[in-house]
């Protein structure tokens, strides 16, 4: 390949309206229906969203777009013309680009090195690095991207990595782009950026976007066309002017949803959760530095924060999966140490990565439930055999319960769409009726009705003691679900703000560490304690 220099920004002639025409795709899976005779169309020049409730269907529609899955059957059109896409690389071939929830870079090669990858320009017969690289720079300038093409990708923050991602495609000449989920990582700026890119210069210049999202209100602020699936099927396409939240989600979800999470105030107890001067260490120095907070039974203390300023190793190390370097923790008044003895000491955990900590991908949907369980009662009798009438019941009580489709108890759990794996594991950690939840990014990729359902039962374990450590990146759902909610920057506490009493600006400021609100919600030493009343 030589370095690409089509200019995905000059506007082009195209030879049909329609970027991309869907004509009756069906994709069958062994117990799905995924796709049921789907159509739409996308026009040039446009955004077009498409959503959903969990499952309905979305990603599976875009992978067979993208090449990555065949479909069952039906018929996809680039541009006027049917298409027979049997490999990402010939969807690439048509233009059609993917950015995936779940990047796909390699943290140790420079932004250049990944946007090149596998699509290396040859000098004779070795790589053309000088050429590919003022290529690269070239396109960062044009889109103004804030993108240093030598910068390693591994440093860069999360809404940076997805440019690496977005250039890749445009490098490759895309005109058709497709993002599956990409604000769920990114913060309101990042979001806005995004954004201000898609539509004022990729699609302004008569490319196409074709976005899945659950965030209803940036579906109607950012699209010029909006798509609904339900169960497989396409339940209709609309023009986002004129549309509402309440109309999607009724769109979506078949009935009415209520978008506000209906709680009456906390009335605290005991401390449940006390972090005292808590310091761990990350690759580069401290990645939390001398936090301390508490939270009672029966409230939620919510921590706000651009992702990578220390959540997660705080999570970790609250949840005995990281050391503390200095100060304790302890868990209704007593310390613990590592993971077992941390959940021994009524603690459950909802992990930010459900691949990777929250579900074991190739074990069946009753195996996942009963994870760290299988070998006590009620799932092992007395001399530790598995009763498997017990597994199974928990899993088919559960999956009704949660409402996790579709309803197996040996579905592969590396099988449910993202938002199924989701309530899988929150129905699991809910059901050991835990003191203390940690819940990192609980509704992350979960559709709007699933949203109502978990936040409700969050909310009715709280009313009866449950002391709940709420870790979002979802400034909404901090701002509607907790009680209290802290800001943490770059490793430290950095303010306190009464959730009643929370504006998104404010948090948005403290969150980017130039917050400065004054009194009781403003910027505090790290030294100073929370959660005393
Ligand atoms: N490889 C597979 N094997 C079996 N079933 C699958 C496979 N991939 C997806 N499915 C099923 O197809 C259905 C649609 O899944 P898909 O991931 O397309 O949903 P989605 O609308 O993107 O959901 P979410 O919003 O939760 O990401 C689900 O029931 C899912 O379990």
């Amino acid at each position: 390949m030589t370095v690409p220099t089509d200019d995905v920004l000059q506007t082009v002639r195209h030879n049909a309206e329609y970027a991309l025409e869907l004509r009756g795709i069906t994709k069958r899976f062994p117990l799905v229906l995924a796709n049921d005779n789907i159509s739409m169309a996308v026009k040039w020049g446009s955004v077009h969203a498409l959503c959903g409730e969990n499952g309905a269907g979305k990603s599976t529609l875009m992978k067979i777009v993208y090449g990555a899955q065949p479909p069952t059957s039906g018929e996809i059109v680039v541009d006027g013309e049917v298409v027979n896409l049997t490999d990402p690389a010939q969807a690439i071939a048509r233009g059609i680009g993917m950015v995936f929830q779940h990047f796909m870079l390699v943290d140790t090669l420079t932004v250049t090195e990944n946007v090149i990858l596998g699509a290396e320009p040859k000098a004779g017969t070795s790589i053309d690095y000088a050429g590919a690289r003022r290529r690269v720079a070239e396109l960062i300038a044009q889109f103004n991207f804030d993108l240093n093409p030598d910068a390693l990708v591994g440093d860069l923050p999360v809404g940076l990595q997805q440019k690496v991602e977005i250039l890749k495609t445009l490098y490759r000449g895309a005109r058709i782009l497709i993002l599956d989920e990409p604000t769920a990582v990114l913060t309101p700026s990042e979001t806005d950026e995004l954004f201000a890119f898609l539509k004022n210069q990729y699609a302004a210049s008569g490319n196409a976007v074709i976005f899945i999202s659950h965030k209803l209100h940036e579906v109607l602020h950012i699209s010029d066309t909006i798509s609904v699936i339900r169960d497989g099927k396409m339940i209709g396409s609309i023009p986002a002017a004129g549309a509402t939240t309440e109309t999607l989600a009724r769109m979506m979800v078949g009935r009415d949803v209520t978008l506000k999470v209906d709680k009456t105030p906390a009335r605290p107890g005991e401390v449940a959760l006390d972090v005292r001067g808590v310091t761990v260490k990350g690759e580069h120095g401290n990645a939390v530095n001398n936090v301390s907070f508490q939270v009672r039974a029966g409230e939620i203390v919510g921590i706000a924060g651009v992702e990578g300023n220390g959540q997660s190793e705080l999570v970790e190390a609250i949840t005995g999966l990281l050391p503390v370097a200095g100060g304790e923790i302890t868990y209704l008044g007593r310390p613990a140490r590592g993971v077992r003895e941390v959940e021994a000491s009524g603690l459950s955990h909802i992990p930010e990565d459900r691949n990777e900590r929250g579900l074991v991908l190739d074990m069946t949907t009753a195996e996942n439930y009963i994870l760290g369980e299988h070998d006590r009662a009620p799932f092992a009798g007395p001399l530790g055999f598995l009763r498997l009438d017990a597994i199974e019941e928990n899993a088919r009580v559960l999956s009704e319960k949660y409402d996790v489709r579709p309803r197996s108890a040996s579905l592969q759990a590396g099988r449910y769409s993202g938002g199924n794996a989701q309530k899988l594991i929150v129905a699991r950690e809910m059901r050991k009726e835990p003191k203390i939840l940690v819940a990192s990014q609980p509704t992350r990729g979960v559709d709007i009705g699933a949203i109502e359902f978990i936040h409700a039962r969050i909310v009715e374990a709280r009313d009866q003691g449950l002391a709940v450590l709420l870790i979002s990146a979802d400034l909404g759902e901090v701002m509607n679900l907790a009680d209290r909610i802290l800001v943490m920057y770059e490793g430290e506490v950095v303010g306190e703000v009464d959730a009643a009493n929370a504006t998104e600006t404010q948090l948005g400021l403290l969150m980017t560490g130039s917050g400065n609100t004054g009194g009781r919600s403003g910027a505090v030493s790290d030294t100073q304690e929370y959660g005393g009343r």
